[in-house]
């Protein structure tokens, strides 16, 4: 079924001849003549060296030099060699820790979901650690010094977006949590054991806490874990729906406390002595902060910091601090320097940070040509209904779409606008900016993420043709479109329209695909926009908008960029 993005009697004489002919074969047939190549193109041609170089420098300027990333080779004693153990059995795991993790992956990795849906056989495979669980797992897991067994060991961590690195600081969590747990208990039937330990706590005791800049990311943590009883562990979030008092009121070992910085600072006041408080915090022993280049950046540090003060001040016992990012900006390097200035800290980064994964197909759309007559509102309704009708996805009955915008104000703005166009009528369309309610957020999340079909009769013209391709106009972008016109067949569109309010850590559900309406401020906001697909090596598309002046000369370089492996640093 196939929906026309501008109606006839709205559109522009440009574009009434694509909206009749369906796009395809007119859109050969204009484009020969009146669209010249689109600028990445006739970069292209340009010697390899040269044009690396100026990519870099351009990107540089257009980001501004604070928010810049930094360059991972001038970072001194970084461990980034993998090495050739490539099992989880190659490591010092606990065997049960080991099996429920494999366990885990294999049943809810966006990877093996993907296959899953494709490839149904690649699923008796057993998953393999990725790079940066491979580096994570041979520094965290080493034994610790015999001699000073309670000294903090701080870790940072840093790999690209999508690559496993909440598993790369949680299986070593976890098996430290379960090797404290073990040891705490003599000899015997150690499960029988450990429940007794636990039954008879008469206070809350918190044995980690993992700190978050956001609801969702609390919300999508809390997924991960909520097997882990499953190894006699227990977990408990501290978000905008669950009170300090309930917590404190638990009276039992809370394993993991997974919360955001000021919620974990409200700890204190809510504890009411400072006995119970103590007693709260005393037992942390690990702490991890992940989105770190978030919550160590301006708006967050001083938050962040006095959650890792008061853990550290009061329990004196913290041994492993674990300090996880997705880039590293210069702000975020010289306030981790700074801060921890007189610990060594132990550096792990993968080879590709800062690089966008080579499986994404980028392009950018020059929303200056005709017929978009610089309106980036036309490019992305086309963009929409390329998507839409191309013939990827095709076993999904869900395709799903994520906008970025920089401000807030754009989202409600793009959102009207899809909503009262009629020729979107049978797309669902949301939005989420900091406006929202956190409960509406959750909800939205929950209904973009769900993949069940829509309403049958959502999309009800059915508009038959035999064009094989749809082409975005005015741009080199030709999509196949879907072989299959039939109506129950045909899938359905979901798209998301939001801030960088997303774009950090959140793993959407099946969605392979991204508009970047706006140019990212910063090259941190675009490698983490751009990430929210093509993870763990999965295929993605990004279309980038660019409007007139945009067109620089690092944003007409970026698809080259992206395939050719070039850092944006
Ligand atoms: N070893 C593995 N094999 C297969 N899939 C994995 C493996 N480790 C993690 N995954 C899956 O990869 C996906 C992305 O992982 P994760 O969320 O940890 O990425 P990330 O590096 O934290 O990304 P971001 O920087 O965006 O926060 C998840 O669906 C996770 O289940």
């Amino acid at each position: 079924m196939l929906l026309p993005v501008f109606p006839k009697s709205r559109l522009p004489a440009i574009f009434r001849g694509y909206a009749t002919e369906k796009y395809g074969g007119r859109f050969n047939k204009f484009s020969k003549k009146r669209i010249s190549p689109a600028p990445s193109i006739k970069r292209q041609s340009k010697p390899k060296k040269a044009r690396q170089h100026e990519f870099g420098d351009t990107l540089r300027h257009g980001f501004g030099e604070l928010n810049g990333l930094a360059n991972i080779d001038k970072i001194d004693n970084v461990k980034s060699n993998v090495g050739v153990r490539s099992r989880f059995l190659d490591y010092k795991i606990l065997e049960e820790v080991r099996d429920f993790f494999t366990k885990e992956i294999k049943q809810y990795s966006l990877l093996y979901q993907h296959q899953k849906i494709r490839e149904s056989k690649q699923t008796e495979d057993n998953p393999t650690p990725t790079d940066i669980q491979k580096l994570a797992f041979s520094e965290i897991l080493k034994p610790r010094n015999s001699k000073n067994p309670y000294e903090l060991r701080i870790f940072s961590i840093a790999g690209e977006t999508g690559c496993g690195k909440t598993y790369a600081y949680m299986i070593p969590l976890i098996n430290n949590l379960k090797t404290d747990q073990m040891n705490k208990v003599n000899d015997g039937d150690k499960k029988k054991k450990i429940v007794e330990y636990n039954e008879n706590f008469t206070k809350t005791q918190i044995n980690s806490v993992i700190l978050l800049p956001t609801n969702e990311l609390i919300e999508q943590l809390y997924d991960v874990l909520k097997n882990i009883s499953e190894l006699g562990l227990t977990v408990s979030k501290l978000n905008f729906e669950n009170k300090v008092e309930d917590l404190i009121a638990l009276n039992k070992p809370v394993d993991i406390l997974v919360t955001t910085p000021v919620k974990f600072n409200a700890i204190k006041n809510y504890a009411g002595s400072s006995q119970v408080y103590r007693k709260l915090v005393s037992s942390i022993k690990y702490c991890v902060i992940d989105e770190a280049d978030t919550l160590l950046d301006r708006s967050f540090l001083s938050d962040t910091m006095t959650s890792f003060h008061q853990i550290s001040n009061m329990s004196g016992m913290v041994k492993d601090l674990v300090i996880v990012s997705s880039t590293i900006s210069k702000l975020f390097n010289k306030n981790l320097n700074e801060v921890f200035k007189n610990n060594n800290i132990i550096k792990i980064c993968s080879k590709r940070i800062h690089r966008i994964s080579k499986k994404l197909d980028m392009r950018v759309i020059d929303c200056n040509m005709k017929p978009f007559r610089n309106s980036k509102m036309n490019a992305l309704k086309q963009c929409l209904y390329s998507i839409y009708c191309d013939n990827t996805e095709a076993d999904l009955q869900v395709k799903k779409v994520l906008v970025f915008v920089n401000e807030k104000e754009s989202v409600s703005k793009i959102y009207g606008e899809l909503c009262s166009d009629d020729a979107f009528k049978g797309y669902e369309i949301y939005k989420i900016t900091g406006e929202n309610s956190i409960e509406d957020r959750m909800q939205i999340m929950k209904d973009f993420n769900s993949n069940d079909a829509l309403l049958e009769d959502a999309l009800s013209t059915n508009q038959k043709s035999s064009d094989k391709t749809v082409k975005i106009p005015n741009s080199n972008i030709k999509l196949n479109k879907s072989s299959n016109n039939d109506s129950t067949s045909q899938p359905r569109l979901k798209v998301l329209v939001t801030t960088d309010i997303l774009s950090r850590g959140i793993n959407f559900q099946q969605t392979s695909n991204s508009v970047l309406y706006d140019i990212p401020k910063t090259t941190a906001d675009l490698v983490n926009r751009v990430g929210r697909v093509g993870r763990i090596g999965l295929p993605g598309r990004v279309f980038m908008l660019a409007a007139k002046g945009e067109s620089k000369g690092w944003v007409t370089g970026l698809p080259k960029a992206v395939k050719n492996g070039t850092p944006l640093a």
